[in-house]
């Protein structure tokens, strides 16, 4: 049997997707999906997403982690698999309105290859003396630090998520520096891939909405550009009464190539 698959990435968070509305895919195993997105013995990739129908909505996104294993909100996930929908011809407008693990999400497309997200409001924050912890559909702790080229993102971001506190659900963990105004620059290990990845989406809305507790809170809400080692993204917000809303996560999301996978 050969399945049809393509690769997508948003800056540099790489992704296998297949169109999955006919339900031709078996159950897959944890092993294979892992197999899959294993950069030698497979295509190789951060995550493997289903796109599939879904009752009141354009499509459901499902999203596994590349250890195989459901994952929670992707956020460059969920911009590449609108631009994936509107590649399949399941969008009719460049709007998309999916059904994702933290529940449903609208999408704009800007072209083919740009999408602007719409994230889950944000309202508990937990702080610590020297990191916030905030759930943007995925899991994410975040530490500001002076200088991101001193830190080892692997070593230090594993031992964090590995910690006493985090290990049983785990976390991903972000190092933000700002770097000017508004502007950021994020480096994110991430759980279920084990890794750093070259971007998140859920980390760098997450760094955004972060930077706004700690560093502006008394301002008016502005764009805020993060630099990713994979490229840049754009959150915007509103911020009233403690909660995050209206959250836009924002940047490219482009096709790379297509296959088929022997099973
Ligand atoms: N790369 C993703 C995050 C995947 C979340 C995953 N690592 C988990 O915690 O389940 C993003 O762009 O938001």
């Amino acid at each position: 049997m050969q399945i049809p698959f393509y690769k997508y990435q948003g800056t540099g968070n790489d992704f296998i997707l297949i169109d999955n509305r006919d339900l031709i895919l078996p159950n897959l195993s944890q092993a294979i999906i892992e197999q899959w997105c294993n950069r030698k013995f497979g295509i190789g990739a951060d995550g493997l997403m289903l796109l599939q129908k879904k009752e009141g909505f354009d499509f459901e996104m499902v999203y596994y982690n590349s250890d195989g294993n459901l994952g929670s909100m992707c956020g460059n996930g969920g911009r590449c698999i609108t631009a994936f929908a509107h590649f399949l011809g399941v969008l009719t407008t460049p709007k998309a309105y999916f059904y994702a693990a933290d529940g449903p999400h609208h999408a704009l497309l800007n072209g083919t290859d740009y999408v602007e997200l719409k994230m889950g409001d944000v309202s508990s924050v937990a702080y610590s003396p020297n990191s916030i912890f905030l759930d943007t559909g995925s899991p994410h702790h975040i530490e500001f630090v002076q200088q991101i080229n001193d830190i080892d993102v692997y070593n230090q971001g594993r031992a964090i998520r590995y910690n006493d506190h985090y290990r049983a659900t785990g976390t991903n963990v972000n190092f933000v520096e700002v770097t000017q105004e508004n502007q950021l620059t994020v480096a994110t290990y991430e759980r279920g891939v084990e890794n750093e990845t070259l971007s998140c989406g859920t980390g760098v809305t997450a760094a955004a909405l972060a930077y706004h507790l700690e560093f502006s809170l008394n301002s008016p809400t502005h764009p805020i550009n993060i630099q990713t080692k994979g490229g840049q993204l754009t959150v915007r917000f509103q911020y009233k009464d403690q909660q995050f809303y209206d959250i836009w996560l924002c940047g490219p999301a482009i096709q790379v190539f297509k296959g088929h996978i022997k099973l």
